[in-house]
């Protein structure tokens, strides 16, 4: 039978919590990346409350990665306001290969020579900045005008696939799309429908309303997830390519979108266009294009950005999903 935490010293309580912190919080990362517990709820509740009734007696043994920290319950009257140190940038827009090409040219004139580029999916959701310190997950926010977002920090630490510790003790804000797959999205719509609530007209409209919720209990309830693809500043990274960055990012207990390709020329990028823009309907989550961006990480800063965009990427855009429209849209004439 465990000791009443009231006969323990602080030391054996701290020993304890932390075995406890590592055990439930590796459970949540196999639940995310298994997509199904491989323990049992009442054994992790088990554990959880130990946990709580540890941290209710000792206090200063809570800690921001704890899983006790990750559901609050409190209500916010509105969103605290983030200023990105480093600003959160947009994407130009082409819509045809002959801009793509055009944009291509005009970069390899400018550096002087030809360049490789990462081709990645252009997840449709909402973006969002998560900043580390040593290690530990501090805060998450929204894009909002790409220098000031909103603190979603208690949301976000609901969303499964964001770790709250990393592999590595590093200090650095990482910036993604946070979504949510066709299927939540469907099953959140039919019980909204069923409740008699409006139902969201597309997935990136549920996961930017469901990201703005006060209250962090409904974000736990609904399946949001992440793609984390860029960062504020590469320096501690070891990786010096975009691609590399994307497996340091997944070692580092970031998810990613595996579908990522470095191209070593345009008949490369147009081939994984062609492919992603036939592979579309099949992929669990909305795309709404495709990102092409400069390989090498030096490259990137020296190219830099204009106000909003950066020099060293494009998004090639798709003609808009052809939602299937809601039956109750039809005019019943
Ligand atoms: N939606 C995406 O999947 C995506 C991506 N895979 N890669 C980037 O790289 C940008 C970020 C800053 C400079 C390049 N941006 C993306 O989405 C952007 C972020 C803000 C507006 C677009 O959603």
């Amino acid at each position: 039978m465990a000791d009443k935490p009231n006969t323990m010293t602080v030391e054996q309580a701290a020993d304890e919590a932390a075995a406890l912190r590592q055990t439930l919080n590796e459970w949540r990362r196999q639940y995310y990346d298994e997509d199904a517990p491989n323990v049992e709820d009442s054994v992790y509740d088990q554990k959880y409350e130990r946990l709580v009734e540890l941290e209710q007696t000792f206090p200063q043994l809570v800690t921001p990665d704890s899983p006790t920290q990750l559901v609050g319950g409190t209500v916010k009257a509105g969103f605290d306001k983030v200023t990105h140190e480093i600003p959160m940038l947009s994407l130009g827009d082409v819509f045809s290969q002959a801009e793509l090409q055009e944009f291509v040219d005009r970069l390899e004139q400018n550096v002087g020579h030809p360049v490789d580029y990462n081709c990645e999916l252009k997840i449709d959701g909402l973006a969002l900045s998560l900043r580390y310190e040593d290690g530990v997950l501090v805060q998450g926010s929204t894009r909002g005008n790409g220098t000031v977002g909103e603190d979603i920090t208690a949301n976000i630490k609901t969303i499964k696939s964001i770790p709250q510790r990393l592999t590595r003790p590093l200090t650095i804000d990482v910036r993604g799309e946070c979504y949510m797959p066709k299927a939540a999205f469907a099953a959140l719509n039919e019980r909204r429908e069923a409740a008699g609530e409006p139902v969201f007209a597309n997935p990136r409209n549920a996961a930017a309303g469901t990201l703005r919720q006060l209250d962090s209990r409904v974000v736990a309830e609904r399946q949001l997830s992440t793609f984390m693809y860029n960062i504020a500043d590469y320096e501690p990274l070891t990786a010096r390519t975009q691609s590399d960055m994307l497996t340091e990012f997944a070692d580092l207990g970031f998810a990613i979108n595996p579908d990522f390709k470095v191209a070593h020329s345009m008949a490369d990028v147009f081939s994984y266009i062609d492919h992603y823009q036939n592979e579309r309907p099949e992929l669990a989550y909305g795309i709404d294009g495709i990102v092409i961006k400069a390989n090498p990480l030096p490259l990137q800063r020296s190219l830099g950005a204009t106000v909003k965009v950066p020099r060293w990427a494009i998004a090639f855009k798709f003609p808009p999903d052809e939602q299937p429209t809601l039956l109750k849209d039809v005019e019943w004439t």
